[in-house]
């Protein structure tokens, strides 16, 4: 039997609507959600994900602002930039996109960014607040992944979630999502040997490794609910996932295609954080009156 595909266009549509309700009694308050997008450089892909967010943010009545710098631009400069958006009352999030020039140290940008705009979950405020489970920004793309289960009415409590990547804006931060659900979450990486054994014993599978077809059949368990977060190009300079998704669909229980799976449950939450930073800012001026 062939797996149920996970519509993350669909789904990302649905908590999109949601946002709309959201915004629009933001506005009554004459509060309109902004975002600044910072892009350095001249990186292809940087640059259409950034039109991809900034669209997402107009759609929605969503105020976005970008600031494009050349590739030489200094530290100090982007230091400084922050700096001002972080005093701006009209900004709500600042989204600093990633990579940076190699002159830019990304630990240092991110933050300079102040944890009360950190709409990416980026900051360490933000991630110390997500491993003890508090309530902050949590990184776009592991929340996405639990928005998009929870939609599917996929249960995550006790269930073996196996985590494939380390890094520190989708692996590691999904493991902690999963965690502070009650999940038993087992992380693999590049070290990890016999890959397969532990792949094979999860309920649910997060591949986040950047190579196609790195998934087949004989690593999934039968029924096995399974997430790619892969954004690869194939031979003939195609998107695609980690996953052998027309191999692998035929084993798993529920699967995300590449692209329309978790691509736009990213964007969304990118537009979630910055209408929760609106609301945030809304309240904390109404607590000063
Ligand atoms: N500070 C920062 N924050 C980020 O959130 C961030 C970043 N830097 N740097 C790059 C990665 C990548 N990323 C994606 C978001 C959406 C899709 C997405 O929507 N993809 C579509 C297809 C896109 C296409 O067709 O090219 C899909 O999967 O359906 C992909 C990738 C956010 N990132």
């Amino acid at each position: 039997m062939s797996a149920d595909i996970i519509d993350g266009k669909l789904i990302a549509h649905y908590y999109r609507e949601q946002l709309k309700e959201d915004i629009s009694s933001l506005k009554e308050n004459s509060v309109t959600p902004g975002l600044a997008v910072i892009l350095v450089g001249d990186n292809h892909a940087s640059h259409t994900y950034v039109k991809m967010k900034r669209k997402a943010c107009s759609k929605l009545g969503i105020h976005s602002e970008l600031y494009q710098f050349d590739e030489t631009l200094t530290q100090q400069d982007l230091v400084a930039k922050i700096e001002e958006l972080n005093c701006a009352d009209h900004i709500h999030g600042i989204l600093v996109q990633l990579p940076l020039p190699q002159h830019i140290n990304p630990i240092t940008i991110i933050e300079t960014i102040s944890p009360s705009k950190d709409v990416d979950g980026f900051h360490p405020v933000s991630i110390g607040k997500m491993v003890t489970n508090q309530d902050t920004f949590y990184s776009c793309t592991p929340f996405g992944i639990i928005k998009m289960l929870e939609y599917e009415n996929i249960p995550i409590e006790g269930k073996h979630v196996v985590i494939l990547g380390r890094s520190n804006i989708v692996g590691k931060p999904a493991g902690h999502l999963f965690l502070n659900r009650n999940a038993t979450v087992t992380y693999c990486h590049s070290k990890t040997t016999n890959l397969s054994d532990y792949t094979k014993q999860a309920d649910i599978l997060v591949s986040a490794v950047g190579k196609s077809k790195f998934i087949r059949t004989e690593d999934i368990k039968q029924g096995a609910v399974v997430i790619d977060v892969g954004m690869n190009r194939d031979e003939e300079g195609r998107l695609c996932g980690d996953v052998d998704f027309n191999e692998v669909k035929e084993v798993a229980g529920k699967i995300t295609p590449v692209p329309g799976g978790v691509g736009p449950m990213t964007i969304t939450m990118l537009l979630y954080n910055t209408v929760k930073s609106a609301q945030m800012s809304l309240i904390a001026k109404n607590d000063e009156e």
